[in-house]
């Protein structure tokens, strides 16, 4: 899972060209490349010892339950905790610029702790994506997690996009109001995993 040269610094590859894209149902589509960032074991330690991880608590039926990973949000003019984050940002902003139509703005971070952190089925519905097409690419570090979308509308197969050290993932066209994705729990041993998800301003 970690790189062998562990002195290696972080290196992005270019886009264009490099991405694969899968078109799902209903104008949603997800592109992939697997080992986008290289030399992430730095990346992975900055993001596990200098993120200020916050546990949340949310109302659920008629009590309140520990949100099941650590969080942390940083705004359009917040300095990102590690430079090749904002390398990786401002390339995605670059390359998908034309058809987005603007630049990935903020960068949410969840840290699930082993297997019994997850995130339950949902789409990225807060703000504009709730009516307008939109894009969410996530960056993984660490240990690999399923990444598993779903058709809201049913029928479809669940499709699931194991997520590791390096990966990006991009959700883009109506995948956040016509699909659904979450990281399920898993039994298997599993070490720390943070996710770094960039989204354009307004969309959440
Ligand atoms: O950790 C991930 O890859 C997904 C996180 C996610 O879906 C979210 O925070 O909205
Ligand atoms: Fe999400």
């Amino acid at each position: 899972m970690l790189d062998l040269m562990g002195d290696a610094g972080p290196a992005i590859e270019p886009l264009p060209g490099r991405l694969t894209r899968h078109h799902l149902t209903a104008g949603a589509w997800v592109d992939v490349l697997p080992g986008w960032v290289s030399g992430s074991d730095d990346i992975f330690e900055t993001l596990l010892t200098e993120v200020p991880w916050r546990a949340e608590r949310r109302p659920m039926y008629d009590g309140v339950v520990d949100v099941p990973r650590l969080l942390r949000w940083y705004g359009r003019d917040e300095q990102l905790p590690h430079p090749a984050l904002t390398e990786a940002r401002d390339r995605l902003s670059a390359h998908y610029r034309a058809e987005l139509g603007e630049p990935f703005a903020t960068a949410g971070m969840c840290l699930y702790r082993d297997g019994r952190d997850s995130v339950a089925w949902h789409g990225d519905t807060l703000g504009r994506s709730s009516r307008a097409d939109t894009m969410v690419a996530i960056v993984s570090f660490g240990s690999p997690r399923n990444l598993m979308l779903r058709p809201r509308a049913g029928g479809a197969e669940t499709l699931r996009f194991p997520q590791g050290h390096g990966d990006l993932i991009v959700m883009g066209g109506s995948c956040q109001r016509t699909w659904e994705h979450a990281i399920p729990k898993t039994a298997r041993p599993v070490g720390p995993r943070v996710s770094v998800q960039f989204r354009p301003i307004n969309v959440a």
